[in-house]
Parts: structure tokens; C-alpha cells; sequence
């Protein structure tokens, strides 16, 4: 019988928890905080970890760092709340299991943690001959994997990725949201002298400022209201290794100041210590915005600027590298397919032409998730355009926009091609539409649809 290591602090939820999974033949022990879950790792062994993202005395993920460094064969699943998913999502590149948002239904709760035993059984059948040489990365599966792509625009970033890697410069990646910039960070990483160290990701965007330098430099325990035990920051964490600060433009100015100050003095001080402890890391950043614009409005200091900036790399919007889009899609099918345990074969030819016309505002990350969805959709070899999502069928001037469906040239177009993918089949064309059938009934009549 498996055994998992439920980490949650809100106790009510946690027995509730607790008591589903006994009941679907699973061992179970319980921690409400990180401390008792370090005892409990320390004292007993489990086969998969479900945590809290949010824990009283830790955050989530530099206590998954920790049991991933230790126990790198654990699979760790993080339980967020709706607003966490984008760290939940970073939180899989540094080496989550999954994740999954609350409130779930019991169903995905099964899914998910069956599919991280699965995935963990493979790799240990996998690293069974050689284990003994377990802290090596996995080959098996996918994940991680840094594609290099064949346009013009991929083998730029290359090249700059290659040069920089090996030195210890801080690097500013700049692109738009999806392209990549946090698979660039840690391919950088990879390639460096640091790369048997951490590579700690954080999203800037979702420390609230007041947290902002506890979150980088930790607490000692009783230094505000709230610190119940001392917490290690993620510079410390990254210590000897990498630490990528993501949309570093939302930072706010304050805490923009601690961070030039620990940048240049290479040193940290905990919140409430007094004692200093010396970093040694290299900082990679990115951003979405133009920063040197947030310079000129005095958003964002130029002492820092400069400081983050010894050396730039754009990432590519996938509308500038068409020539990637099918390398990329043929990518995400295979990792799809390993992930949902499928084996659809490719993409017909009018799917593949669909694609090449459509403008990819989400870029890589909209890329993946569409072909992610259809693999799970898909019942035959080849995925197929009526799996696709209606945003694709839409006029491609509104496509790559909002996919509004409240623009009314768009909505009866909309209409009628939901009505042909569906057969006519009106609940099913209102559920493609997301709207009720109530709402499609009266839209026909608006549009004089038959
Ligand atoms: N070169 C690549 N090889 C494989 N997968 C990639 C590559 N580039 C991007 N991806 C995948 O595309 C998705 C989006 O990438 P990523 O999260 O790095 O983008 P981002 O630019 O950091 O996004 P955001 O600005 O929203 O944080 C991820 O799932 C990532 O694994």
C-alpha cells in the first residue's frame, strides 16, 4: 500500500484528506507544519508527498527543495489555492511532482497522485541498474527538456545562451509571457559551473512587498507577528547556485533597494538577526515589460538595472520563429502523451495549417496546453480539428486577441461553426461555446440561425 505524507495546515481539511485516501487503500500520515514534516520524512519513508503551499513556519517550495535534495526520488505534489497556480507552476520546474488547486474534486486528487506513482515507479525501473547513480538527472521522460528549435531566431538565442553560460554574469532575459524565459534561466543554470547546486525560480510578481524580504532573506522566529519558527530565504537556498527572479519589474521600489544592497554586498541579513551570512549566487532576471522604459518613468532603479543587466537575451515570440511551431508541437505531443499515458501518433494536415495561421498570444505555454488538451481528447492516431479550441475557428483578426465572444461579428460566426463541429448537437455547441444552452437558444434567434 503506497504511503503519503499529507503536509497541510489547516486541520479540518487535512483529516478530511486524510480520511479519502485511507479509503482509497492508501497509508497516511499527517504534518500541520513543515517542522513536524521534516521529523516525519527523518523518522518513516514515504512514497509521495502532498504539501500545502502555504505552511506556517516554511514555504512550500523551499521545503520541496529540501525533501527534493534529500529524498530526490520522492515525488512531491503541491496543493495551492487558486491565486498560487503560477508559483505552482514554477514550483514543477524546480522539480515538483504536479500540482493541484484547491478546492479539488476527489476525483483529481486520485488522478494526479496515481499519475506522480506511475511516473516515479518508471523512472525507478528506468535508474534501476545504475542506481547507485540516483542524483543524476533523469532521461526517461521529457520533462525539463530545453528544445533548441531550427529558426534563425532559436539559433541566436543559442549561441547567447552557450556564450554566457559558463560565466558568472548576471543575465537579463527579456521576452513576452509563454516564450520560455524560465527554461532559458535554467538551461543557463545547467550549463554553468553551478550546476550541481539549486536553481531556486521565484516570482517577484507574487511576493506581497510587505513578505518581500522575508521571502529573500528569511526570518529568525518571533521577528513579526506570524514568525513562528525561523525560515530560510530563497538566497540562502540558492546558495552556490542560481536564483532566477521572474517579472523582477514588479518589484517594488523598496524592496528593489534591498535587493541592489544584497547584490552588491554579496551578503544577507535574516529579518530580526543580526548576524550577516555570505551568498554566494548568480542572479538571472526577466521580465515582459521594458525595463528601460520603468527606468525612464522611475519605476525601476537604474542602479539595478544595470546591475541585473551585464548581459541581455531576448526570447523569441513564437510568431517570430514560425519555423519552430511544429518542432515545438511535435515536442508537447510526445511529453502529452507520456503524461496522460496516450499514444496519438501527430497532427493532420488541416490541424497543422490551422496553426501555422494562428498568431499564439500565450506563445510556447498556449502551444502546450492546446496540444495537451487535444492529445487528451484525441481517440484515434491524429489529432483532429474538432478538437481544437473554438479561439482557432475564429476570424484570425479576433484570434490572438481576447477570443471575445461578446463582439457580435465574431458570435455568429462562432455559432455556426460550434453547430458544425457538434452536429448540430446544441447542448454540445453551447458547451464549446462555454455558454448555456438557454444563451445559444436565444443567440439563434438574435442571428436567425437555423
Ligand atoms: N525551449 C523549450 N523547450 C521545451 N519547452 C519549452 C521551451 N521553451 C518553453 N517551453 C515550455 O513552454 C512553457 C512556457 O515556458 P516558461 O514558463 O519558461 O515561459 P516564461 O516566458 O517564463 O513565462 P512567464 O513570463 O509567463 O513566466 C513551459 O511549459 C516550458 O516548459
Amino acid at each position: 500500500m503506497p504511503k503519503i505524507l499529507v503536509i497541510e495546515d489547516d486541520i479540518s481539511f487535512c483529516k478530511l484528506l486524510e480520511k479519502f485516501l485511507i479509503k482509497n487503500q492508501y497509508e497516511v500520515s499527517v504534518a500541520f507544519s513543515a517542522s513536524e514534516a521534516r521529523s516525519a520524512i527523518k523518522n518513516e519513508s514515504f512514497d509521495l508527498i502532498l504539501t500545502d503551499l502555504r505552511l506556517p513556519d516554511s514555504d512550500g517550495i523551499v521545503l520541496m527543495s529540501e525533501i527534493k535534495n534529500a529524498h530526490p526520488e520522492i515525488p512531491v505534489i503541491l496543493m495551492t489555492g487558486y491565486s498560487d497556480v503560477n508559483t505552482a507552476v514554477k514550483a514543477i520546474k524546480n522539480g515538483a511532482a504536479d500540482y493541484i488547486s484547491k478546492p479539488f474534486n476527489p476525483d483529481e486528487v486520485l488522478l494526479v497522485i496515481t499519475n506522480a506513482l506511475k511516473t516515479s515507479q518508471i523512472e525507478e525501473e528506468h535508474e534501476a541498474p545504475v542506481k547507485q547513480k540516483k542524483s543524476v538527472k533523469k532521461t526517461a521522460s521529457t520533462e525539463n527538456e530545453f528544445v533548441k528549435g531550427i529558426s534563425v531566431a532559436s539559433k541566436k538565442l543559442l549561441d547567447h545562451i552557450q556564450l554566457v553560460s559558463p560565466t558568472d554574469m548576471s543575465v537579463l532575459i527579456i521576452g513576452e509571457s509563454g516564450t520560455g524565459k524560465e527554461i532559458i534561466a535554467k538551461s543557463i543554470h545547467q550549463q554553468s559551473q553551478r550546476k550541481n547546486n539549486n536553481f531556486i525560480a521565484v516570482d517577484c510578481g507574487a511576493i506581497p512587498k510587505e513578505l518581500a524580504a522575508s521571502e529573500f532573506f528569511g526570518h529568525l522566529k518571533g521577528s513579526f507577528t506570524g514568525a513562528i519558527s525561523d525560515k530560510m530565504g530563497y538566497f540562502e537556498a540558492a546558495n552556490g547556485g542560481t536564483l532566477f527572479l521572474d517579472e523582477i519589474g514588479n518589484l517594488s521600489y523598496e524592496n528593489q533597494i534591498q535587493l541592489l544592497r544584497a547584490l552588491q554586498e554579496r551578503k544577507i541579513k535574516p529579518v530580526g538577526s543580526n548576524k550577516e551570512i555570505n551568498v554566494d549566487i548568480r542572479i538571472i532576471t526577466a521580465t515582459n515589460e521594458d525595463l528601460r522604459e520603468a527606468v525612464k518613468n522611475g519605476d525601476f532603479r537604474e542602479d539595478l538595472y544595470h546591475r541585473i543587466n551585464e548581459f541581455s537575451i531576448l526570447s523569441p515570440s513564437l510568431k517570430d520563429r514560425d519555423e519552430d511551431l511544429m518542432v515545438f508541437a511535435d515536442y508537447f505531443l510526445e511529453k502529452a502523451n507520456q503524461q496522460l499515458n496516450k499514444d496519438v501518433i501527430g497532427f493532420s494536415p488541416e490541424v497543422v495549417s490551422i496553426f501555422q495561421n494562428y498568431s499564439w498570444p500565450g506563445n510556447l505555454r498556449e502551444l502546450q496546453n492546446c496540444v495537451k488538451r487535444a492529445t487528451l481528447l484525441t481517440q484515434g492516431d491524429f489529432i483532429e480539428s474538432d478538437v481544437l479550441p473554438i479561439e482557432f475557428f475564429q476570424s484570425q483578426k479576433q484570434a490572438g486577441f481576447s477570443g471575445s465572444f461578446s463582439l457580435s461579428d465574431n458570435e455568429k460566426e462562432a455559432i455556426i461553426q460550434a453547430l458544425n463541429r457538434t452536429q448540430n448537437n446544441k447542448s454540445e455547441a453551447a458547451k464549446l461555446l462555454k455558454i448555456t444552452r438557454k444563451t445559444l437558444y436565444n443567440k439563434l434567434k438574435q442571428y436567425n440561425i437555423d
